[in-house]
């Protein structure tokens, strides 16, 4: 079993900025979908995702903000019910990194919390979301390029069409998981972004 186990991931120092957006209405869905808005992921991913964030602070003076990590699989089924296109949306018969506890959904913040303008807003389902998407300026692509190149050296490698989406090393060797962590949360250890 190759499984690392789930743990909360925490940012004391607020190297990491957490807004979960399927915990709120805020979403596609138009719905909270889950029961608190804590960031779980196995704990190597969590561990690649301390290296992104202080190569974010160390190199640029910026800092993630989280919009999904792990994802319970009756919640990508219900997405996938909403919008059918595995380029946006990961077949729950397949299962998405997410349901691993290994990709996360984010961007990048400045020091005043403004979000980097990456060209399209988190959740666009459209080709402009796309890595190889050209009719950006930029300062679009080059806060594209910073993330990729502070995710990739971390670890994390990038869904052609969705900017915001990494998954996390050889991430199907995580089981799918559809477990509601929120109801377990204390007895999850903790990795700390700090
Ligand atoms: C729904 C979107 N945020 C996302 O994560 N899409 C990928 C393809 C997924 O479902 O794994
Ligand atoms: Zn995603």
């Amino acid at each position: 079993q190759s499984d690392s186990s789930f743990v909360a991931v925490t940012s004391s120092e607020n190297k990491l900025v957490f807004d979960l957006k399927y915990a709120t209405s805020d979403n596609f869905l138009k719905a909270a979908v889950y029961d608190c808005s804590t960031c779980f992921l196995r704990e190597e991913a969590a561990i690649a995702l301390k290296k992104a964030a202080t190569r974010a602070w160390k190199k640029y003076k910026l800092r993630l903000k989280l919009f999904d990590c792990y994802r319970p699989l009756a919640v990508q089924e219900r997405m996938f019910a909403l919008v059918p296109n595995p380029e946006y949306v990961a077949d729950p018969k397949k299962g998405s990194i997410h349901n691993r506890g290994a990709a996360v959904d984010l961007t990048l913040i400045d020091e005043n919390g403004i979000e980097l303008d990456m060209g399209t807003s988190f959740d666009h389902f459209g080709v402009e979301a796309a890595h190889t998407y050209q009719n950006l300026t930029e300062i679009q692509k080059s806060n594209r390029k910073k993330l990729l190149s502070i995710m990739k050296s971390a670890g994390f490698k990038p869904l052609p069409s969705e900017w915001w989406h990494y998954n996390y090393g050889k991430s199907r060797k995580f089981s799918i998981s559809n477990a509601n962590l929120c109801a377990t949360k204390e007895d999850l250890n903790k990795v700390d972004v700090n």
